[in-house]
């Protein structure tokens, strides 16, 4: 545990200058006063670490051992703000506009995440918030970069075949509509604390991305995770600090009075200290943070191309009207049995698909004769036989390491998709020559960077899955 007592005057065990950093320095004295606990083998720094400010290790740090440890007490939830009394009373459904009905006043959001918002409003825009020590870390959220702030035009130009824009339009419309509907009659209604000049759509937005990028979610209980809904995300004081990578050597533990972050491998003197924020891929890591990591570091990265795409290779490979409506009716077979969904997307990651189930079911069911069809669906699925050969085909193919898609994909829907999943890495169209010139790559913005390393390891796992598929064909 960091105690004052142990602690040189001016270098804390928490920064190594730490009078150079006032802000910082609050922040530090902050999580003295909430009894947040700071090991002293590490510091907070902007320098040396991947991206502002990131935990470095001043000293070896063994394995399982507690690298900070917060308490509760110390978390930002909609629980721990001055306006947590009105939060609740219009969670509870009390009545808080008499031009809404109950449903418009309820706080809950396709999210969940509107009561911490509307926290974080009131929170981040009071300099005497109990928070501000820590909540002023952060003056302009706009700078991390998500694609959401880029330019339209942009965004689709650089981001185009990644999934990343259709997946920022949709939270676009989602965060219009909720300012609209929920976030501004509820300020409206409660103008004693909140007030529409200063709560406006821009800040609403900027913090849906801090709660996008900084926020965590407690796991449920295994036994939990069927009946209840996710836990609603809370901000979490230092945790938010460390940065991430696939490769980390940090993880938060959920403990009933505190949170711990804990090593999960030894780190070196002078090494980062780096959380997982998730298993996620690159086009992940850009949406919803505003960094990627460069190919091929991140190895959840994956290439997901939608279900639908599948769906419409099919219909074109389909010559006549009665073979196009034999598709359409495999296919919403297919959707009834939750094999596919119309936002579904087959993943495809570095080593292979990780959706074989699905796309091997589709494929085979999508490429069926009518008669075979027939039967498929009186089943509602295979017959046992056909799943004995499916397990003896995947041993197979896994002693050849081969991933178990390979063999069949071109003997079930010949050349179109294969064609069609070209296309689609076509369409990414990465300049791979740029990424080994150093100069061009100099000269290139920080968002066509982004850009480049995101398309390239999307291009390079399509690839390779391609390449398998050529290879194995029967
Ligand atoms: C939870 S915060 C981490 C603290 C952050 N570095 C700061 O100074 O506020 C998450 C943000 O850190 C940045 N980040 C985290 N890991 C990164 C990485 N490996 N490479 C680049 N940026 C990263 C991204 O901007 C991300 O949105």
């Amino acid at each position: 545990m960091a105690t004052d007592a142990k602690r040189p005057k001016d270098s804390g065990a928490s920064a190594q200058n730490p009078g150079e950093d006032k802000t910082l320095q609050s922040f530090l004295s902050w999580c003295k006063e909430v009894r947040l606990e700071l090991s002293e083998k590490v510091y907070v720094s902007r320098e040396g670490t991947v991206a502002d400010y990131g935990m470095l290790a001043r000293e070896e740090i063994e394995e399982g051992e507690v690298i900070f440890s917060i308490p509760r007490a110390a978390l930002l939830n909609q629980r721990r703000t001055i306006i947590h009394s009105i939060l609740e009373k219009a969670e509870e459904g009390c009545a808080w506009s008499p031009c809404l009905s109950p449903e418009e006043e309820s706080l809950k959001s396709q999210s969940g995440w509107v009561p911490l918002l509307l926290a974080l409003m009131f929170e981040y825009t009071n300099s005497e918030s109990h928070w501000s020590p820590y909540l002023s870390l952060w003056t302009d959220f706009r700078a991390l970069d998500h694609p959401m702030f880029w330019p339209k035009e942009e965004r689709e130009r650089l981001l185009q075949g990644t999934g990343v824009p259709e997946a920022v339009e949709n939270d676009l419309t989602n965060i219009l509509k909720e300012y609209n509907d929920i976030i501004l009659p509820f300020i409206q209604s409660h103008r004693e604390v909140l007030d529409p000049q200063k709560h406006t759509l821009e800040l609403y937005q900027s913090l849906v991305a801090f709660v996008m990028a900084y926020s965590f979610q407690e796991p449920l209980e295994e036994d939990e995770e069927d009946e209840k809904e996710p836990n609603p995300p809370m901000m979490v004081p230092m945790a938010d600090i460390l940065n991430h990578v696939a490769n980390h050597n940090a993880n938060l533990e959920f403990r009933t009075d505190s949170l711990k972050m804990v090593s999960v491998k030894r780190i070196k003197k002078g090494e980062e200290v780096f959380n997982t924020y998730g298993e996620l891929a690159n086009w992940q890591l850009l949406h919803m943070y505003g960094f990627v990591e460069s190919y091929p570091s991140n190895t959840n990265d994956s290439a997901d191309i939608q279900m639908t795409t599948v769906y419409k290779a099919a219909l074109q490979a389909a010559r006549t009207e009665s073979e196009r409506s034999l598709v359409a009716e495999k296919w919403d077979l297919l959707c009834q049995l939750d094999i596919v969904g119309e936002e579904g997307a087959f993943v495809f990651g570095q080593s292979g698909s990780l959706t074989d189930e699905e796309l091997y079911t589709s494929l085979k069911v999508l490429c069926m004769p009518v008669e075979q069809f027939k039967e498929f669906k009186e089943n509602e699925g295979w017959e046992e036989a056909e799943e004995d050969d499916e397990d003896e085909m995947a041993a197979a193919l896994s002693n050849e390491g081969i991933p178990k898609l390979s063999l069949p994909w071109r003997r079930l829907l010949g050349d179109s998709v294969s064609l069609t999943l070209q296309d689609y890495a076509d369409e990414l169209q990465p300049d791979k020559e740029l990424l080994g010139d150093r100069q061009a790559y100099g000269r290139l913005s920080s968002r066509e960077r982004l850009a480049l390393q995101l398309r390239y390891g999307q291009k390079v796992t399509l690839h390779q899955l391609l390449e398998l598929t050529r290879c194995h064909s029967v």
